[in-house]
């Protein structure tokens, strides 16, 4: 079993609203037709912007989920072409502010030989209504499903010591526990990269291993989902109390 992000940065365009990158998932379908997963997608340029002009208002929440539909139509009809077939899962029906309440949804899917298919969403909270990022979902998908690995599929090849593309910025071949950077690709309101990492160090801790890998990067999705280790990801590991890699 794995859990497999698409983040938002490599299925649209995070500077350009309501922008798809029809064929970046396609691309890569083939390396997770037959193997277990959980999906997630990130919300990219089909939330974060609405998010950020309209907020959690009435209004916002309703045309934030109604642009989030349309983006998980566009993923879910791209697998199913590559054969991949995915279930959408709504996490408004199944979290309760960061929890994940109804968890048998999700295991009923992948029991029938679906793939559950989840987002970063706005969901029901006790202070009304939150934002949750795709990132926090893999951390709850993992105490639910204990899978091998976890793997963010970003625009960017892994995490860098700044913004990748800005002078000085440099490739993290292995995290050792935290780094301090930030970032995001466009339009963000979940924390970018910040997040990313600490959604990593969460699941890192429960002792599965996470990989940061561009989209475009089959080789290195297939190695992971083949048991290897990728040669162009970043690999998160977190530091064992007795000071050796945990990994
Ligand atoms: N230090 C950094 N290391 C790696 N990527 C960075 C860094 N700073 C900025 N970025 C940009 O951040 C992107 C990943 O963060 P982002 O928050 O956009 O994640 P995502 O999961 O792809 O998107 P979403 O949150 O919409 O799902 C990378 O693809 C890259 O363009
Ligand atoms: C902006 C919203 C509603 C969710 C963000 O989820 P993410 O793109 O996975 O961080």
């Amino acid at each position: 079993m794995y859990v497999i992000k698409f983040g938002g940065s490599a299925i649209t365009d995070k500077t350009k609203p309501l922008t798809y990158r029809r064929g970046r998932i396609s691309a890569v379908a083939a390396e997770i037709m037959g193997k277990p997963a959980a999906l997630i997608h990130g919300a990219g340029s089909f939330a974060h912007p609405h998010v950020k002009a309209f907020g959690l208002s009435p209004l916002g929440i309703s045309l934030t989920k109604a642009a989030l539909r349309r983006l998980t139509a566009y993923v879910v009809e791209e697998l199913a072409q590559a054969g991949v077939f995915a279930v959408p899962v709504e996490p408004s029906d199944v979290f309760w502010g960061r929890a994940l309440v109804r968890g048998e949804v999700i295991t009923h899917a992948i029991k029938h030989g679906m793939y559950p298919l989840l987002h970063g969403d706005i969901v029901p909270s006790d202070d009304g209504y939150t934002v949750i990022s795709g990132d926090d979902i893999a951390v709850e998908l993992v105490k639910l499903l204990k899978p091998k690995a976890v793997i963010f599929l970003m625009d960017a090849d892994g995490i860098y010591t700044a913004p990748p593309g800005t002078p000085g910025a440099r490739k993290i071949e292995r995290l050792i526990g935290d780094v301090d950077v930030e970032g995001t690709a466009g339009v963000d309101v979940t924390g970018g990269i910040r997040k990313k990492i600490e959604a990593g160090l969460a699941i890192a801790r429960m002792g599965t291993p996470v990989y940061y890998c561009s989209i475009r990067d089959r080789e290195s999705l297939r190695a992971i989902l083949n048991g290897g280790e990728p040669a162009g990801c970043t690999v998160l590991e977190v530091p064992h109390p007795s000071g050796l890699p945990a990994l």
